[in-house]
């Protein structure tokens, strides 16, 4: 794109109408919605500026049917979109951060992080099995929500290995899909309970991020309600709840325009926690979890690694000095790996049959 100034002793910044900027984005239902609601905040933030949503398929879309855990590429939904980026066929992509490899490809960057929504995942279980129980204090431990032996829908290893340590009895079984189908899963019957992130469910507009507690909603032509899970219970994946907005690096233009959409605490949280991220990750796929938030001057950051069956977890927690995010990520990853983390990191990338 061309950013048009006039050649004037003043500098104007209001754009010419030419000035447009395409936004790729994959065709489900949660990312045109959240690309959406960021091509608004841009239109808000620069007057005159156009914004066109492009289309783009990702091989994540193609295969729904096999377990993500299974096909173990955690590029799965951005790689077209940052080939459109490098091809300059579009100009900006939205991710939920969550969703993007440690690793920016050379030639992008990630120049914009949006304030975080809900970190937290949720339980959703259907409005009619709630009934008149008091759900005000939602715990996984001791919810006469969950039965001994109860099917709950997870297909992340992150949120199975948290689930077995504090909840060894319930029947964990894998859910695929995007959100609505997940959701008519847990209608059907299949499932007595599911785990999804409530940022994708408010995000949706399923569900109102302000109410602190159980969250009503209805979707699918079925009632459900979602707790929230506190932190303490399940640490949420690196980045949960955090949109990045990728660019290509020398695109000063569109990097200054994006710039309106960054959220300072929210891109300190996932500088932390991806850089936490890209210490641990051995290409494979493995439970790891984190989960910053700024206090004052600085940011406390927590994480975890755990084995597939839940039996051993690595966790530990660590402030520092919100001037370097990432530092605060890399060490609370050395300490876990002096804890024992590259122990379970090893034994998980042995093959196994
Ligand atoms: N794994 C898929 C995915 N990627 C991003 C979200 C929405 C939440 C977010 O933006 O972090 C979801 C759905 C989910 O995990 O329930």
């Amino acid at each position: 794109m061309a950013l048009i100034v006039t050649k004037h002793f003043f500098k104007v910044d209001v754009m010419s109408n030419a000035t447009k900027l395409i936004l790729g984005t994959r065709g489900s239902k949660l990312a045109v919605t959240q690309s959406g609601m960021m091509a608004d905040a841009m239109r808000a933030a620069h007057a005159g500026l156009e914004v066109e949503m492009q289309l783009i398929s990702t091989k994540g879309d193609r295969i729904l049917d096999v377990a993500l855990s299974a096909v173990g590429d955690k590029g799965l939904f951005v790689k077209e979109l940052e080939q459109a980026l490098l091809d300059n066929q579009v100009d900006f992509c939205v991710h939920s951060c969550k969703d993007l490899p440690s690793v920016v490809p050379d030639g992008l960057t990630l120049a914009a992080f949006p304030p975080r929504a809900d970190a937290r995942d949720a339980l959703v279980v259907m409005e009619s099995a709630v009934g008149d129980l008091d759900l005000s204090n939602f715990s996984m431990q001791d919810s006469p929500l969950l039965r001994q032996g109860a099917v709950v829908g997870t297909s992340s290893l992150r949120r199975a290995c948290q689930i077995r340590a504090i909840r060894p009895d319930l029947d964990l079984r894998d859910v695929r899909g995007n959100v609505d189908t997940r959701l008519r899963k847990l209608a059907d019957g299949q499932f007595e309970a599911i785990i999804l992130a409530s940022a994708g469910l408010d995000r949706l507009g399923f569900t109102d991020a302000t109410i602190d507690g159980p969250r009503h909603f209805e979707a699918v032509d079925a009632r459900f309600v979602a707790l929230p899970i506190p932190t303490t219970q399940m640490l949420p994946a690196v980045s949960q709840g955090i949109l990045a907005i990728e660019c290509r690096a020398a695109d000063a233009d569109t990097i200054s325009l994006l710039g309106a959409l960054d959220h300072a605490p929210s891109r300190a949280a996932a500088l932390a926690e991806r850089a936490f991220l890209a210490r641990l990750e051995g290409g494979c796929q493995v439970p790891i979890a984190a989960f910053a938030v700024v206090e004052g001057e600085n940011l406390r950051l927590r994480g975890m690694v755990g084995s597939l069956d839940g039996t051993t977890q690595v966790r530990g927690e660590l402030v520092g000095s919100l001037a370097d995010p990432a530092a605060i990520g890399l060490a609370l990853a050395e300490d876990l790996i002096s804890q024992g983390a590259s122990d379970i990191l090893a034994e998980l990338a042995t093959p196994r049959n």
